[in-house]
């Protein structure tokens, strides 16, 4: 493969090495940056076959990206179009979460899962705080670097390019991470399916594996319903009203203090407690203290291990064709193959609140008062950008080609 060859220079700055992974984008690969001798991760995002190419706005979010620096963000450090590619260049990271959570060596102490889930929401906060939602958090997306400290990655990347295509078959676990807004078709979102996934998160550093296995869409609503009791319309008045809203069996909400003892669910996106409120909570600040980044214990080698071991074909059996008033009975067997598939966003929430010793300090629910609907539209096509448009760009965005 010739993007293998270690004597390659792109854009004359950047030797590559050795490929890195495969994701939704495109291939990773890492690279030296011989401007700086620094190791660093090149996504290279593949735009050939698009019909779009790569428009404005995607350059104009990537500069933002780029402009999001914090200890919990990964960094940006340069992006430019190389032969019908973009290329995104971050810095290098050691390891990622999942591959903490998997590694059985590793023992995750409380303070431990106290200082991932610190990180995690404050490198949240920063990026909500500037209007820019993840809409794809995971394990695997979350990146730890040699001095123990995570970070977010693939931050804004599904806004830019669109939403990663569900049907291929390495981002099925994503949806074991997606809010009930989403699931249910939901057009306009916010920050809270964010808060949703981080607590996917939590849950899942507690339990050492992922806590809601859905095979399917309609499954992992089934899932989510089961664990937490099927929402009622007082406890979330506008789910009904879900472009992709299908009726569920009632089930009752079991006693969730005997799975998660600290934890407290509430049905209603509005109701959802906010990044900045979840690190204001008493959690954080009560014994025992979150671990000091540095003291936590990180796998030896790059992961090898995926969650595709852990999936469960348990699922809820959809009794008739998708429609807005089918009927899903959760806990049985089945369900491929319906109107919930594909990626749809929403706007309506499970509102988890990651509780400790009581139902989560600031108690009352906190409407959103930003307006984040604005995170629901997709761009209209606009002009591609041809190797014409480059040096003008560059004076327009700043940024390095
Ligand atoms: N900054 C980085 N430093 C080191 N390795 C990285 C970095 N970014 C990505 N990788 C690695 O490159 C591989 C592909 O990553 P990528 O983020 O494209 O996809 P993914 O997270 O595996 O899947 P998905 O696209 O579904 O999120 C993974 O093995 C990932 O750990």
């Amino acid at each position: 493969m010739a993007e293998l060859d270690l004597s390659k220079k792109v854009a004359d700055r950047y030797l590559k090495r050795e490929v890195l992974g495969e994701g939704t984008y495109g291939v990773v690969y890492k690279a030296i940056d011989t401007k700086t001798g620094q190791t660093v991760a090149i996504k290279k995002i593949r735009l050939g076959k698009q019909k779009e190419g790569v428009n404005f706005t995607a350059l104009r979010e990537i500069k933002l990206l780029k402009e999001l620096k914090d200890p919990n963000i990964i960094e940006l450090i340069d992006a430019f179009p190389h032969k019908g590619n973009l290329h995104l260049v971050f810095e290098f990271m050691e390891t990622d979460l999942e591959a903490v959570i998997r590694d059985r060596n590793i023992v995750l102490s409380p303070s431990d899962i106290k200082s991932y889930l610190q990180m995690t929401l404050k490198g949240l906060a920063i990026c909500h705080k500037k209007w820019v939602l993840h809409r794809d958090m995971k394990p695997n997306n979350l990146l730890i670097g040699s001095n123990g400290q995570l970070k977010l990655a693939d931050f804004g990347l599904a806004r830019v390019f669109g939403s990663p295509d569900r049907r291929f078959t390495h981002q099925v676990f994503a949806r074991w991470y997606r809010a009930p807004e989403l699931l249910f078709g939901t057009k306009q979102y916010g920050p809270g399916v964010d808060v949703w996934a981080a607590a996917c998160i939590f849950a899942e550093l507690l339990l050492r594996r992922p806590f809601l296995q859905g095979s399917s869409d309609i499954d992992q609503l089934g899932k989510i319903f089961a664990a937490f009791g099927t929402p009622s319309a007082s406890q979330w008045p506008d789910m009904i009203f879900l472009p992709d809203y299908v009726e569920y069996q009632h089930v009752p909400a079991p006693p969730l203090r005997s799975l998660f003892p600290m934890a407290n669910v509430t049905y209603d996106p509005k109701a959802r407690i906010s990044v900045p409120q979840a690190l204001e909570h008493r959690y954080f600040s009560s014994a025992p203290l979150p671990t000091d980044p540095v003291k936590l214990s990180r796998p030896a080698p790059k992961k090898e291990s995926k969650v595709s071991d852990v999936i469960s074909n348990e699922g809820p059996t959809v009794l008739s064709p998708p429609r807005k008033s089918r009927r899903v009975m959760p806990g049985r067997d089945g369900s491929e193959g319906n109107s919930l598939q594909g990626d749809k966003f929403d706007d309506s929430v499970v509102s988890v609140r990651q509780a400790a010793g009581d139902n989560m300090g600031k108690n009352e629910p906190a409407p959103m008062s930003l307006d984040f609907s604005l995170f629901g539209l997709k761009p209209p096509n606009r002009p591609t950008i041809t190797s014409a448009d480059r040096s003008h760009l560059k004076r327009k965005l700043d940024l390095e080609f």
